[in-house]
Formats: structure tokens, C-alpha cells, sequence
């Protein structure tokens, strides 16, 4: 048999209705549908190949890229696309660009900072492009700790002007995307100076070239920081160096919404919390869990393809060889990493519920969920952009030798996602920041004030401290509650151990230090529980379709028993659960994989096959 006819024949013994799962992928019927026809749009165009990208020289790469730009928003004027639409095209066409960041930072800082005047002034023009917007926090010598950045604000009194400088070596702006060549403005982050007072963080809007020529401004040093990782993938980007040498801009350029200067050089805090300067990468971090099941899944689309073509030993009498899909080690590597794309994907669709509610509460000055959405998108971004990275890895091994050649798509798809563990935070600097909200959550217990939403959980921790997980059998985890106690039990006993162990330490921020290992393991368990919460509640939503509902519940099942087995010392080790029940796990997970293989071979295969087209993937 040909590749194509292994293809054919795992597909025609599908027993799910698959154009409902389509949708159930999508969110809704007319999220397909927006995604399959700009789908076509994309594979259609020639200007959008991306077959020779690899083999592409940098300078060859940039010009692509600015040609895809350009295109790109010539059919969405053309083509009148919605915002949405014009999304998925940029999605599609799948290549690092400068829109990334003026769209999806540079616009959304200044709606979200900015006052209403500062939005009328400069919205209009970034959106028609007539301006170009980077986001420019990070320096050389500090992107984690944003509280360190050092350029600075002064508020000079006698002209109604802030003078932006970059004092030392270390203050350069560094890696801002967009920055390098294209940017005409910057949102740049910077130590506010008024009388000779340092109010801290904030953003100001800077032009750093003419709209006449392009050239930097006088007092702009501007370039580009050169190669990144791997051929091709983030190359794209024009991750650029910015120094300022005594800028003068005038005093509206600073983002007005959090924090403001009077004319005589007053530094007035709003009624708002001063996080709110944050904002922004909260925005971005939601929207990057998002992505992370598309990532996901374009890997294990590969991967799968890979596996059903592919034969090793095992013939008997000449026959054909075993596909490698049928190996339970194969299965095992691959098919919870299939059940994880579907996690992300329903957690990712939560999460963005979660941030237009912050947004609307904000709107009436209700602050009382922002740490809860800080936590949840800050956890939510570095643990699913670990696993991705980490199942692409996966993935290019699941495809032997051919996993590492450029044309199985995966080296550039690695290339390009695993800057999502460091950007929009650090993953380990982020679970941290997980780790403190937890342990004020749990510092409030018996204060009486009840833990709401992601947390509520724990507000049963007196149950969850002693109960017992009453798992007999191998079947008895199939049942959802019985895997949501055994999570919620081990988030809250890690989380409880830690805050106890911090309580050793005469000084909590020492306590903290040394406990930090500790502290991030208990937040990966937080938000694992999240992930785990949210697959359930979307099981409990009225999905139609033959066969549908069933396939995601394996899929569930495999998802948090891989989890569970993953994760057995942490389970056994706070008490949840036995080693025998453990292994009872383990068991069960095994059942799932030979059971979804045993019942029907393909449901899990097909599952990924159908999501090919909707994805477009590099792929065998
Ligand atoms: C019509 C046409 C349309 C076209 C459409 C085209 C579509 C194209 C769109 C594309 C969109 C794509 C999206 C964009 C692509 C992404 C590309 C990525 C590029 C990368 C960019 C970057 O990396 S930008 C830089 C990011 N930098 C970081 O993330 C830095 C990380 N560090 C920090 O966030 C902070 O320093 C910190 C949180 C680690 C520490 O902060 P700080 O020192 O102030 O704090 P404390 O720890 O003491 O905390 C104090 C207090 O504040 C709370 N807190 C901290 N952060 C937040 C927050 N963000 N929100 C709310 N609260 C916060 C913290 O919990 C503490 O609370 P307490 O109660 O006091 O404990
Ligand atoms: C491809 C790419 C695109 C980017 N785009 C932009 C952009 O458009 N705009 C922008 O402003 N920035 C951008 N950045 C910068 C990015 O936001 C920072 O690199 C990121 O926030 C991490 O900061 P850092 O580089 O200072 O890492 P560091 O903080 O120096 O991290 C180094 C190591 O130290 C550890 N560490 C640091 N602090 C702690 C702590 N408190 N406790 C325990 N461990 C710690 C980290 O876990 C990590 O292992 C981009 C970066 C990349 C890679």
C-alpha cells in the first residue's frame, strides 16, 4: 500500500462524526467556518508559500517576510476581513512578522494604558498602519525583573517635556520584535523622574523614525541584534537594540490611563492598582495559551501521519511490517500528547472568557479578579508552552530520522515556538508568581474570606488535607470526580506543605528563596488542576454529534492519567493516593490506549488526520 492509501484507510474507519468534532476543535460552526475558508485563501496564494523558507538566506527571510506583510493586509482591505478573520489569516500565513507585535501589543498597551485622548490621538493612525508600533520593555540587563529597567522619564518642567534617556550599557532596550528595522514608534517602559523622584515603571509612546525616510531620529540608536535559533523560524523577526541619548517628547506621550504628570510636574496615581501597567502582557499571555494547542497539534499531526506510514519489523511470511503506531511505547509518547492538544485548546477557550470578564469588571472599576487572572494567565502561558515545546521534541523523535529533516516541518516549528518558555515572561519566573498568589490564598483561610473561582478548592481543604481516594479497581479512574479529587488534593496539599515550610523562615522573602523549587512544583499542580477542571466542564456542555462526546471523554481520560502517572510521586508522595492506586492508574491508561486501539484503531488517528487540513502543516 502507498502512504496515501494508509491515509485513505485509517480515515474511512473513523466512527465519530467528524464535522461536528470540526466545530467542537473550532469553538462554533462559524469559527470552522471562518477557519477553513481563510485556510484556503492562504494555501491558495502563492505570495504566502512557505516551502523554501528554511533554505533562505536572513536578508532573503526579511524581504519574504515584508512582502507576506504587505500582502496580508492588502487582501484584508481588499477582502473587507473581520478582526477575526484577519487573525486566522495571520495565523495561516504562520511566519514571525513586526504586525505581531504592533497589533498585538503596541495597539493593545495603548487602548489599554492610555487615556481617551491618547486613544484618539494615536489609535486611528495605528490602525490604518500609518505609524508602526513595537513593544519595547526588555533590556540588556533585565526582562524578568521589570521593577530593574533603567532608562528614564525626566519631566522637564520648564518645556512640558519627558527627556528619555538610556544612562548605561545595560539600559538598552533588547529584543523587542519589530524594532529592528521597521518600527516608526515605540511603546517603550521606562523609570518615571519628577523632581527628582523615581515614581517607578510606566510606558510612554517615542517615535524613533521619520515618517519622511525612515532614518532614526536625532538621539535614537536603533538596529537589529542579529540570528536567532535555528534556520528560518524566528529569523523573521527583526528583534531589535533601541538607545536613547537625552529624547525629548512631550509630556501626553506618556500613557496617561494608570498614572499622570501634571503641567507643573505633579505625579498623580489613579484609583486604579498600579499593575494595570502590566496589563498588556497579561493580554498577550492569554492569547499565547490560545496558540499553544495549534502548535500542539500541527506536532502531533505530523507525528501521527508519520506513525501510521511508517513500518518496522514484525512480518510475518513476507506480509507488511507493524505500523509503528501500533506500538504501545509509540502510543504512550504519542497519544497523550493528542489528549493535551484538546486540553489546551478548551482551557485556552476558558481563559479568554476569563480575560473579556477582567476586562469588563476593570471597565467598572471591579479590580477584585485581577490577581486571579494574573495567576491564571501567568500559569496557564508556562505550563502549556513548556509541554508544547516539550511534545514537539516528542514529536520529532516519534518521527525517527525523518523527524530532523527541515521538510517534516518540525526542526521550524520547534524553532519558532520554544521562545514562548522565555517571552511574555520567563516560565519559571511566572509559575512563581503563581506560587506567591497561592500562598496568600492560603494564608486567608479561616480569615473568612472565602476563595472564589480557580481557587475555590481551596476553601475545602480541610476535606482535601484528609480524604481518602477510594480507587479499587483500574475502571474506577474513568470517573471524572474521582480524578478531580485526586488533583485538587495533591494542588492543595503541595500548596499547604509549602506554606507551612515558609512559615520556618523568620524572613518570608528568604523563606521563598530557598523554598522555590518547592513553591513552582506546587503551582504546576494549581494549574494542572485548572487544565484537568476545565476539560471536565466543557465534558459537561451538551456536544453533539455520533461519537463525539465519547472520543473526547477517552481523550480526557488520557490526558490526566498520563498526568497522574507523570506526576506519581507528587500524587503518592503529599498522600492522595497509594502506590497501588497508582498503579491502578497506570493500568488504566494502559487499558484506554489498547481499548481506543482494541474498539476502533483509528478514532484517536482520525482525530488528528482532520485537524491536518485545518492546520495546513508542513507534513509527510
Ligand atoms: C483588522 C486587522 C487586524 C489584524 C490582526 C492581526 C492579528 C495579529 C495579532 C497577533 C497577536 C499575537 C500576540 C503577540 C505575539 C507574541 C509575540 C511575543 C513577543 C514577546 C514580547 C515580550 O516578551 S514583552 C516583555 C515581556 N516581559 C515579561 O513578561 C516580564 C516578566 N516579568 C514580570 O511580569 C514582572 O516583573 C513580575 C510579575 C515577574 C514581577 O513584578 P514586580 O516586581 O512588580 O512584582 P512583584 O512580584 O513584587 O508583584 C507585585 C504584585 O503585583 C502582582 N502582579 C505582578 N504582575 C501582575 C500582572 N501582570 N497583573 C496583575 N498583577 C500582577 C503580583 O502578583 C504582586 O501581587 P501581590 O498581591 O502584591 O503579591
Ligand atoms: C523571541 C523573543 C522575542 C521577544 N520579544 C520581546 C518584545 O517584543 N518586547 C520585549 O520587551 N521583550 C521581548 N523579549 C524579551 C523577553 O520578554 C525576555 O527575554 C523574558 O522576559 C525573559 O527575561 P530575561 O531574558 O531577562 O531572562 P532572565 O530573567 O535573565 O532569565 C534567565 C534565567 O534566570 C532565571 N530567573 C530569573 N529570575 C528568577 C527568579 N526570580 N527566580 C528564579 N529564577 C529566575 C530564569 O528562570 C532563567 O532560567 C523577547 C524575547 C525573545 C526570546
Amino acid at each position: 500500500m502507498e502512504a496515501l492509501d494508509y491515509h485513505a484507510e485509517e480515515r474511512r474507519k473513523a466512527e465519530f462524526d467528524v464535522e461536528e468534532m470540526k466545530i467542537v476543535w473550532a469553538g462554533s460552526r462559524q469559527a470552522y467556518e471562518i477557519s477553513d475558508r481563510v485556510a484556503r485563501l492562504v494555501a491558495s496564494d502563492p505570495v504566502f508559500r512557505k516551502d523554501n523558507r528554511t533554505m533562505l538566506s536572513r536578508k532573503d527571510l526579511f524581504k519574504d517576510t515584508l512582502r507576506k506583510a504587505a500582502h496580508a493586509w492588502k487582501r484584508i482591505i481588499e477582502l473587507r476581513l473581520s478582526e477575526e478573520e484577519a487573525s486566522k489569516l495571520r495565523f495561516f500565513v504562520d511566519q514571525p512578522v513586526f504586525t505581531d507585535l504592533h497589533w498585538g501589543m503596541f495597539i493593545p498597551a495603548i487602548k489599554g494604558q492610555g487615556n481617551e485622548e491618547q486613544q484618539q490621538k494615536w489609535l486611528p493612525m495605528a490602525y490604518k498602519m500609518q505609524i508602526i508600533g513595537c513593544y519595547a520593555q526588555t533590556e540588556l540587563g533585565h526582562g524578568s525583573n521589570v521593577q530593574g529597567l533603567e532608562t528614564t522619564a525626566t519631566f522637564d518642567p520648564e518645556t512640558d517635556e519627558f527627556v528619555i534617556h538610556s544612562p548605561t550599557l545595560t539600559s538598552s532596550k533588547w529584543w523587542p520584535g519589530g524594532l529592528g528595522k521597521v518600527s516608526t514608534h515605540a511603546l517603550i517602559y521606562a523609570r518615571l523622574i519628577t523632581d527628582g523622584q523615581d515614581h517607578g515603571v510606566h510606558g510612554f509612546i517615542v517615535q524613533l523614525r521619520s515618517l519622511d525616510d525612515h532614518l532614526p531620529l536625532p538621539g535614537i540608536t536603533v538596529g537589529d541584534i542579529g540570528m536567532k535559533f535555528g534556520s528560518g523560524a524566528y529569523n523573521s523577526m527583526d528583534n531589535g537594540v533601541l538607545r536613547f541619548d537625552h529624547v525629548r517628547i512631550l509630556r501626553d506621550q506618556m500613557l496617561m490611563g494608570v498614572s499622570q504628570v501634571t503641567r507643573e510636574g505633579k505625579f498623580m496615581q489613579s484609583d486604579v492598582p498600579r499593575q494595570l501597567v502590566y496589563g498588556t502582557m497579561v493580554y498577550v499571555r492569554q492569547k499565547i495559551v490560545a496558540d499553544a494547542s495549534c502548535a500542539l497539534s500541527r506536532a502531533v499531526c505530523i507525528a501521527t501521519r508519520y506513525s501510521v506510514v511508517r513500518r518496522q519489523f514484525g512480518s510475518h511470511n513476507g506480509g507488511p511490517e507493524t505500523q509503528v503506531i501500533d506500538y504501545k511505547t509509540q502510543q504512550s509518547r504519542l497519544f497523550p500528547l493528542l489528549a493535551s492538544a484538546y486540553a489546551f485548546r478548551f482551557v485556552g477557550e476558558w481563559l479568554k472568557w476569563l480575560y473579556t470578564d477582567v476586562t469588563q469588571r476593570l471597565q467598572a472599576s471591579d479590580f477584585s479578579t485581577l490577581p486571579e487572572v494574573h495567576a491564571c494567565t501567568a500559569g496557564l502561558k508556562s505550563v502549556t508552552t513548556s509541554a508544547t515545546a516539550d511534545a514537539i521534541e516528542e514529536c520529532r523523535k516519534l518521527c525517527g530520522g525523518h523527524g530532523y529533516l527541515s521538510s517534516s516541518g518540525l526542526p521550524e516549528l520547534f524553532a519558532v515556538y520554544v521562545p514562548a518558555c522565555t517571552y511574555e515572561g520567563d516560565n519559571v519566573v511566572l509559575l512563581l508568581q503563581v506560587a506567591r498568589f497561592l500562598m496568600k490564598t492560603v494564608s486567608q483561610l479561616g480569615s473568612g474570606k472565602k476563595p472564589v473561582g480557580t481557587i475555590a478548592y481551596m476553601g475545602r481543604s480541610e476535606h482535601l488535607l484528609q480524604c481518602r481516594c477510594e480507587v479499587e479497581r483500574a475502571e474506577d479512574w474513568l470517573k471524572p470526580n474521582v480524578i478531580l479529587e485526586a488533583f485538587e488534593a495533591r494542588a492543595a496539599r503541595m500548596s499547604v506543605t509549602c506554606a507551612k515550610n515558609l512559615n520556618n523562615f523568620a524572613n518570608q522573602e528568604e523563606g521563598f528563596a530557598q523554598l522555590a523549587t518547592d513553591l513552582a512544583e506546587a503551582a504546576v499542580a494549581h494549574v494542572q488542576l485548572i487544565i484537568v477542571s476545565k476539560f471536565i466542564e466543557k465534558l459537561q456542555q451538551d456536544i453533539p454529534g455520533k461519537g463525539v462526546k465519547r472520543q473526547l471523554e477517552i481523550l480526557f481520560n488520557v490526558y490526566a492519567l498520563s498526568l497522574l502517572h507523570k506526576h506519581l510521586g507528587d500524587f503518592v508522595a503529599s498522600g492522595c493516593i497509594t502506590p497501588k492506586q497508582g498503579a491502578l492508574a497506570n493500568e488504566q491508561l494502559r487499558l484506554l490506549y489498547s481499548q481506543v486501539h482494541f474498539d476502533n484503531p483509528s478514532l484517536l488517528l482520525y482525530m488528528v488526520l482532520l485537524l491536518e487540513r485545518l492546520l495546513q502543516s508542513t507534513s509527510f
